[in-house]
């Protein structure tokens, strides 16, 4: 199996950066697919990353003549319905499709709107995108985590998908327990994006002020407890582990994706981060009082923008 060409939606912080790698070697085997207005601004304007503009192939959710081997999702979590739509005269019999979303759920979502197709897990980590009015500033690139659920065998599409990363330059892993990787991220996005959102801690600063790692760590036990009841291999000591690596996962100035979201007054994640913890906690029986107050906390930020 080999993937011949690959399409991409949503062009933002983590979509430019994967995006200009898949241009500069893909050309026009590479599109994105956008509507509206942001069709016109992204032909118009391109992609730019560390002020490198580009112009990939754009193309409207319209189009029918064409089916690509490989979609990536790269939208917010609550962009994700109509981004499912938008791809859908895109999607072939055999299109693979990946999902780099942070949370829990986007995979299952789309699998559900594409219930043929074969939709691999997927995640970015130790990506240091910040989305400006002048493009796409990063200087590491970061990592995309991906496969099926079970990767002990490693399946024809998943080897198809790895084959075109490496020939992007993007540097990727494949885990034999990919449920396992999801959540071990989203226990770390419980943890820190949403104490950043609200602190306005960068990296150096989650890292230095104690109460924020009382917080930070306080989340994340409430998702290990989540998870360990849900029957997934997360252990204690990942959430020690990521505590540890706190400071140097990314280099101290930078930002969390939410807290960056926070200070543009952008919508934020919190219902598929807290939010899914307190529901998942309560069909569980499993209290989950600081996400609760995380929860209430960034949603009353966001009214209050
Ligand atoms: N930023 C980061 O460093 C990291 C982010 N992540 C995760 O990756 C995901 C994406 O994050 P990020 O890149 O920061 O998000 P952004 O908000 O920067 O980008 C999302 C992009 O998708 C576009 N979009 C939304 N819906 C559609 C649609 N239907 N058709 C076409 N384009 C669409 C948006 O356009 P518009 O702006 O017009 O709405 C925007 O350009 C999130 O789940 C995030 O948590 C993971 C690791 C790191
Ligand atoms: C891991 C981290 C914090 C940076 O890649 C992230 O996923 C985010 O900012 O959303």
């Amino acid at each position: 199996m080999k993937i011949k060409n690959v399409a991409m939606i949503g062009m933002g912080a983590i979509g430019t950066v994967y995006g200009s790698f898949l241009y500069k070697r893909y050309g026009s085997d590479f599109a994105v697919i956008a509507g509206e207005k942001r069709n016109i601004e992204l032909k118009s304007k391109g992609i730019t990353l560390n002020n490198n503009t580009l112009y990939p192939l754009v193309l409207s959710p319209d189009k029918k003549d064409i089916k690509y081997d490989l979609i990536i999702f790269c939208v917010k979590n609550y962009q994700l319905d109509k981004a499912i739509d938008d791809v859908r005269n895109f999607v072939g019999e055999n299109t693979i499709i990946l999902t780099i979303l942070n949370g829990i759920t986007a995979r299952d979502r789309i699998l559900s709107a594409y219930p043929d197709n074969k939709v691999l897990y997927g995640l970015s980590t130790h990506m240091n995108a910040v989305r400006t009015h002048k493009g796409v500033f990063s200087t590491e690139y970061g990592e995309i985590q991906f496969g099926n659920g079970d990767n002990t065998v490693i399946a024809p599409e998943v080897q198809a998908v790895q084959e075109l990363l490496n020939e992007a330059r993007i540097k990727n892993k494949v885990f034999p327990d990919m449920i396992r990787a999801m959540w071990k991220k989203f226990m770390l996005n419980v943890g820190v994006n949403q104490v950043t959102a609200i602190t306005k801690a960068s990296y150096e600063k989650v890292a230095s002020v104690k109460t924020n790692l009382i917080l930070y760590k306080e989340a994340m036990m409430e998702v290990l407890k989540v998870a360990q009841a849900s029957g997934v291999d997360l252990r204690e000591k990942d959430v020690e582990e990521l505590m540890a690596s706190i400071t140097s996962r990314l280099s101290a100035k930078e930002k969390t994706s939410m807290l960056q979201d926070v200070e543009a007054k952008r919508k934020t994640e919190v219902d598929y981060f807290s939010g899914l913890v307190v529901e998942m906690g309560k069909k569980l029986s499993i209290p989950t009082p600081v996400n609760h107050v995380l929860y209430c906390l960034i949603k009353s930020i966001e009214e209050l923008y």
